[in-house]
């Protein structure tokens, strides 16, 4: 039995890894991941310069998830691509990526352009839930914006690039984000981001839980993994069978990872369980998936992703 995977070319040993955001913020932190039994890492998302982020509290665990309004706090964009270059240099074997997060369309670009001209031979993951202009939904939830950076992007950009979506409940965004997004050159789509906008209460002291944006924040844990789930599956049933997908949300053990893969995933990432017991989670992970498999009969994820069966 194997854990091994292939994302647009590249070989993975294990089709697990972070999701960006979760203990990728520091060197630390990355090399943490790097020294685990995860597939790769991805980093926290990058902005062109250094960022405080939001006040706190701005991130806090519960039973079934968490909830942050983080306010992508992150060292810059050189921070990163340093690491990455060093990577590449003391370990080569393994394929990482960088996640890039502008707050407007030139910073993303901006970014893109140092990117492609740096040594860096892994994979770009743009975050789309970047706020678009005022009065607009984040840039993931507008789709002539979608439209708009994508065009900018692939002008220029001819290294591997996927983008990290929103969640989507409508069976017609479904059909309107992945007519788009099949129009363009890209290596995968990481399905889903946070489920935006929620709420968590303490109901003993009648307040919210996080100071920013009055209490509200994107949700993740097990309380999203029926969406993410679902965005996975809608997004493999209407994707160009070149774009790989990689599946986001609500794993905490390695069922979650094997329902992942089932509705279509080529790599699962892992967040909020992750921020809870940190790299060594990738050991139990593994075990889990891996005596799944064989109880199963599948040797590979091949033998089964995107075989969800129908009533
Ligand atoms: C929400 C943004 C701050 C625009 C992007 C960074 C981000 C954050 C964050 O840094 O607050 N949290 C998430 O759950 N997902 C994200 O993509």
């Amino acid at each position: 039995t194997t854990l091994k995977t292939t994302l647009a070319g590249y070989k993975f040993d294990n089709c697990m890894m972070n999701a960006a955001g979760i203990r990728c913020a520091t060197v630390t932190d990355l090399a943490g991941l790097r020294d685990s039994r995860a597939g790769s890492l991805v980093t926290k998302s990058a902005t062109p310069q250094p960022r405080d982020g939001n006040p706190e509290p701005r991130m806090r665990g519960l039973q079934y998830g968490c909830i942050n309004s983080m306010g992508l706090p992150n060292h810059g964009f050189d921070y990163y691509l340093n690491f990455l270059l060093e990577e590449q240099k003391s370990h080569p074997q393994q394929t990482n990526f960088m996640s890039i997060a502008g707050t407007t369309l030139e910073d993303d670009l901006s970014m893109l352009k140092q990117i492609q001209e740096s040594a860096f031979a892994g994979l770009t993951e743009l975050n789309l839930s970047c706020p678009n202009v005022p009065g607009k939904p984040q840039v993931g939830y507008d789709f002539d914006a979608v439209e708009r950076y994508l065009t900018a992007v692939f002008a220029f950009f001819k290294k591997p690039l996927g983008v990290k979506l929103p969640p989507y409940f409508d069976l017609m965004h479904f059909d309107q984000i992945t007519a788009i997004l099949n129009q363009y050159p890209l290596a995968f789509v990481n399905s889903i981001n946070s489920v935006g906008n929620g709420l968590m209460i303490d109901p003993e002291s009648e307040t919210v839980l996080i100071k920013p944006k009055g209490g509200f924040g994107g949700i993740g844990g097990a309380y999203i993994k029926p969406t993410a789930l679902a965005n996975v599956r809608a997004l493999a049933q209407r994707l160009n069978p070149g774009i790989a997908i990689i599946g986001t949300g609500g794993v905490q053990n390695g069922m979650d990872i094997f329902e992942h893969i089932l509705c279509g995933a080529s790599m699962v990432q892992v967040g909020t369980q992750l921020g809870f017991e940190g790299p060594k989670i990738f050991n139990r992970l593994s075990q889990e998936l891996t005596r799944i498999m064989a109880a199963k009969g599948y040797d590979s994820i091949a033998d089964f992703r995107g075989k969800l069966k129908t009533l």
